[in-house]
């Protein structure tokens, strides 16, 4: 199960001010990647230990007024079909107007946690004002002001309840490595799902997903036995028209999360765009492991420089997670659709790598005596000992006396030389540092 807290509302209510402010404490650490803007629609947040995603629904609603409406349809329709909890945002300001209605009857619809927040609650003057939206029957309302904050504690603390406490999305179901085909419209999602399993249907099983309607399908074939998440997403969503890139990076958000191992498919006759990009951002966000697939790799004209070439140039576009499996692609010639699921599968295994502390020591400490941290304002860092920690997906903690002296440069550097001694390609590391 994925932790997805999604926010509707009307616009102008605060909902990108109430994301902000969820996933503030996260963006702030998060560098840019290479191009991305980091903009309103996906972000991580964290309370009391639990890590959650925040999609964001508002700010693309353009042009007149009469498009408002369809617009805002639209968003919260894929917002319950991809949300664990949605947060209905309202103004105290302005009180209950005709678009919360529309929000309301669509909301009607679904049985997920819903929280109205009525937002703009910025003193004790306007408490009380917000009486009015219990009268929509469709949850419990909370005050708060996005902008200075006060309760979004409350908030946080009840909404956190309904969420997975430790990362149990992983082999909850069975044991099996879980692959999710994720990319844009059109770059052969369901083409590859086809490859994998069309014609081999004697060989597949569909699973019915627990929490909606999606299926996951195991595939059992050819020495492989993995799940394949959400594959009724991926045949479904190819009959809409999806031509508005924010709808489809939103649904790709829950797969991603339902995975382990993601196969990030773009168009080679394309290249990388700034949507692939999104998508690869969220992938990392989630520590989940990648394989990129170029595919449609039949449609390029080559010589032998051209592979090369290409493969570089996506690497330089990856940065600085780049570590990452890169592969030439045709679901129509069926050209290295079966290399693409050993590569999965050996991602697979380099998420779950574990490296003794006694070893990791021996050889990390060495590498820091040689190049310890530079000193901050005269101070020495010492770097004393290291831990791969406990989690899902690799995560290191460096023990030291001033944690917060040291660069993101130094931590690059370390995080490089684990890459180097260890197979962690496809696997987006955690390297933390902590006083000691
Ligand atoms: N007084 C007050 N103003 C707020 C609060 N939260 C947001 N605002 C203001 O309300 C306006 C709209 O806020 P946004 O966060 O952009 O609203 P939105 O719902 O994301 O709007 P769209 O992008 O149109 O969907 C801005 O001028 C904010 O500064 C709040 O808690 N108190
Ligand atoms: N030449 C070529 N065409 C391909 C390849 N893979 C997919 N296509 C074509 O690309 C188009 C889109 O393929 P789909 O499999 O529907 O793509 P999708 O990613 O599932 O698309 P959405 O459902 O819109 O997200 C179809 O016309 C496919 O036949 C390939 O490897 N080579």
């Amino acid at each position: 199960m994925s932790n997805i807290v999604a926010i509707v509302g009307r616009p102008n209510v605060g909902k990108s001010t109430l994301f902000n402010r969820l996933t503030e404490s996260r963006q702030a650490i998060v560098k840019e990647i290479s191009g991305v803007t980091r903009d309103r629609l996906y972000g991580r947040g964290e309370w009391n230990g639990i890590e959650f995603s925040v999609i964001d629904t508002g700010g693309y609603v353009h042009g007149s007024d009469d498009i408002f409406e369809g617009e805002i349809r639209k968003q919260v329709e894929i917002a319950i079909q991809e949300a664990t909890v949605i947060i209905f945002v309202v103004d105290v300001m302005t009180g209950i107007v005709d678009l919360d209605e529309t929000v309301v009857k669509i909301l009607r619809k679904t049985k997920k946690p819903i929280f109205i927040v009525a937002n703009k609650v910025d003193n004790t003057e306007r408490v009380g004002l917000s009486s009015e939206f219990y009268s929509f029957g469709i949850g419990d309302v909370y005050d708060i002001s996005a902008t200075n904050g006060s309760g979004t504690g409350d908030l946080l603390d009840d909404l956190v309840k309904h969420f997975d406490i430790n990362d149990k999305t992983v082999n909850e179901k069975d044991d099996l490595p879980r692959f999710a085909i994720v990319g844009k419209p059109n770059v052969g999602k369901s083409s590859l799902v086809n490859a994998l399993t069309g014609e081999e249907r004697n060989i597949v099983t569909d699973i019915s997903g627990t929490t909606r309607d999606s299926i996951d399908t195991r595939y059992k074939a050819f020495g492989f036995d993995f799940m394949l998440v959400d594959t009724a997403g991926i045949r479904k969503k190819a009959k809409v028209t999806e031509d508005i890139e924010y709808y489809s990076v939103l649904r790709s958000v829950r797969s991603i999360e339902d995975s382990d191992v993601c196969i990030f498919m773009i168009d080679a006759t394309e290249g990388l765009q700034k949507q692939d990009l999104h998508i690869y951002y969220i992938i990392e966000k989630n520590s989940k492991g990648v394989v990129v697939l170029v595919n449609k790799w039949d449609l390029v004209e080559k010589d032998h420089t051209t592979m090369k070439q290409y493969e570089e140039k996506i690497r330089e576009q990856l940065a600085p997670f780049n570590d990452v499996p890169i592969l030439f692609t045709s679901t129509i010639t069926k050209q290295r659709i079966h290399k693409t699921l050993e590569t999965a599968m050996e991602v697979y295994e380099n998420r779950t790598r574990k490296i003794s502390t006694s070893e990791l020591n021996e050889v990390m400490l060495d590498i820091i005596q040689a190049t310890p941290p530079p000193a901050v304002k005269g101070k020495y860092i010492r770097i004393k000992y290291v831990q791969q920690l406990p989690t899902h997906s690799p995560a290191f903690a460096f023990f030291c006396n001033l944690p917060q002296y040291v660069g993101d440069s130094y931590k690059r550097f370390l995080e490089n030389r684990l890459r180097e001694r260890y197979n962690f390609t496809g696997i987006p590391l955690k390297i933390f540092f902590r006083k000691k």
